[in-house]
């Protein structure tokens, strides 16, 4: 008999998203009938600021005091690129930054990539690679780009350099991310928030520019 603290889990209700827990995980590779993706005539021009999606994004909020205050950048395809300077509170080891908080950086940078194709896509799988220790102090110059959409799924891919933009590479990502409804947030976010940010009026015509140009 197994013992009383190796009991099944309770088993909790199918949510959004419960198909893939017994379903194999997407690779990180398009498939073959992907397509190439296409930049939306209304994205930033190349050099435009992209601004943050929420003012209260861990990676790009600028109204967040522990975020990483991330600033990024429309690049002239589908692609973008962003900065972010480690600060202590950013440390794991002693001097250098926490890999999540790396990991982080890539990620959001890859959700700016959203404003360049007019889609809302959320991180589905996010597969990073750590090449270099960053220390504190280092500006992190990252890149990131589109590379293929195939259905609702978008392929993608980031890079982290230090010591400049054409720096050594300190961490890389592939992606892929899963395009959502406005449902997904409203329906899934606490009600205090979602509130707040659909309050805010830059926000509001975000979201309404998202459901007009799906
Ligand atoms: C009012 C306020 C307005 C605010 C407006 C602004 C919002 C602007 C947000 C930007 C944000 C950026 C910030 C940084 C990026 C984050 O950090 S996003 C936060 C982290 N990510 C999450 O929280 C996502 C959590 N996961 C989920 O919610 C669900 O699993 C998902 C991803 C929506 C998918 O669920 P689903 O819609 O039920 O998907 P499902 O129909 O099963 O699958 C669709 C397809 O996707 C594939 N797929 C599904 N899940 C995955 C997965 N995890 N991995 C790989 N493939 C997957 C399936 O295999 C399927 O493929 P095909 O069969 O079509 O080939």
């Amino acid at each position: 008999m197994r013992p009383a603290w190796h009991a099944d889990p309770p088993v909790p209700p199918a949510a959004v998203g419960s198909g893939l827990v017994t379903a194999p995980k997407t690779s990180l590779v398009p498939p073959a009938e992907a397509v190439p993706p296409v930049r939306h005539p209304d994205a930033p021009a190349p050099g435009e600021p992209i601004g943050s999606h929420y003012d209260q994004c861990f990676g790009c909020g600028s109204g967040q005091p522990h975020g990483l205050q991330l600033a990024a950048r429309a690049g002239d395809g589908v692609n973008v690129t962003a900065e972010f300077t480690v600060r202590p509170e950013h440390q794991g080891a002693p001097g250098l930054a926490h890999g999540g908080v790396l990991a982080t950086a890539l990620d959001d940078t890859l959700g700016s990539l959203n404003w360049l194709m007019h889609v809302i896509s959320v991180t589905g799988r996010l597969e990073t690679d750590f090449l270099r220790p960053v220390p504190v102090d280092t500006v992190l110059h990252l890149d990131a780009e589109v590379t293929a959409v195939h259905g609702r799924k978008i392929y993608c891919t980031a890079t982290g350099r230090i010591g400049g933009p054409e720096g050594p590479v300190a961490v890389r990502a592939d992606a892929v991310f899963i395009e959502v409804k406005i449902e997904h947030f409203v329906n899934n976010g606490r009600p205090e928030e979602i509130q707040a940010a659909m309050s805010d009026p830059d926000q509001v015509r975000r979201a309404r520019a998202f459901e007009v140009n799906p």
